[in-house]
């Protein structure tokens, strides 16, 4: 079995033809556990995106190792709560890869998703409509159920935003456990504490990856300073800038080597 989860070659990323996200070369190895971080607008739902394939690449491409399945947890703010829908409802959709949209559900599903639930603490909770949850606990309603998915690569969107320390923590131990089964997780933080405490590796991005590789070493201060630099240079309206680029020869993404290259932002 190949020991890559995830290949990225000279992905740009972006709406409406401007680059959101651009030149990333690298890989993610299976079983890694690895922190997304950059400041607002540095790209990173867009990778997530990218990754999960809600939207296809303006140039390169990203190769997911052959029968991967992803489970993707979007931010909160993309969620339209106002949808009549119970806990059960929401948390039973990670059971459609195997049962089907249409599927019935059996006493062992309905098990299953109480587990998943039992597991997030919040147990009981199934008949409880989706929007009288506060934000806390609908984080945990959504991470039982992908729980409920069983994929071998989980991608997470600032799934610590807005929640209180316990839920933090626990959240967190579910993501560690999930470490342990040998997953692949992407994880998108903003808190660069959390990220140092619990993530062996980091991506930090501004537009096009900044540094890559063991947390410690990414989150050097020369390299957040970087990142702060090349992201407030970024012109938003940029057109797509590849021509250019490749004038400029290549660009490949080793990891635990910090990276970049100026053809994006304004300067450097
Ligand atoms: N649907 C969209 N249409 C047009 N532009 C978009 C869209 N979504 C994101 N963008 C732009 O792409 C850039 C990157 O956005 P993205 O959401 O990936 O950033 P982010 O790093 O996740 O930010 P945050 O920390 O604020 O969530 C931003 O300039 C944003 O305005």
């Amino acid at each position: 079995m190949t020991k890559t989860c995830l290949t990225f070659r000279d992905l740009t990323l972006g709406y409406n033809s401007h680059p959101a996200i651009h030149h990333l070369d690298g890989t993610i190895r299976r079983g890694s556990l690895t922190a997304v971080v950059g400041a607002n607008g540095s790209g990173k739902s867009t990778l997530m995106k990218g990754i999960v394939g809600v939207l296809k690449p303006m140039a390169g491409t990203v190769v997911r190792a052959p029968g991967v399945r992803a489970a993707y947890l979007p931010q909160q703010s993309e969620l339209d709560r106002s949808f009549p829908a119970r806990v059960v409802d929401l948390v039973s959709l990670g059971l459609w890869p195997r049962r089907g949209l249409l599927g019935r559900y059996t006493r062992e599903d309905r098990d299953a998703v109480s587990q998943a639930l039992m597991a997030v603490g919040l147990g009981g909770f199934e008949k409880r409509p989706i929007d009288t949850l506060s934000g806390g606990q609908l984080q945990r309603t959504l991470f039982a159920r992908v729980l409920l998915q069983d994929a071998d690569l989980i991608l997470l969107d600032e799934p610590f935003n807005a929640v209180d320390t316990k839920t933090v923590g626990d959240l967190i131990a579910l993501i560690k456990r999930w470490h342990g089964e040998e997953r692949t997780i992407l994880v998108v933080v903003h808190d660069l504490e959390l990220v140092r405490q619990n993530f062996p590796e980091t991506l930090l991005l501004a537009r096009q990856p900044i540094a890559w590789g063991e947390t410690k070493e990414t989150l050097r201060p020369e390299n957040l300073l970087r990142a702060r630099r090349f992201h407030e240079a970024w012109e938003e309206n940029a057109p797509w800038c590849e021509p250019d680029d490749h004038k400029h020869g290549g660009h490949a993404h080793d990891h635990g080597h910090d990276h970049h290259h100026g053809s994006g932002p304004r300067a450097a």
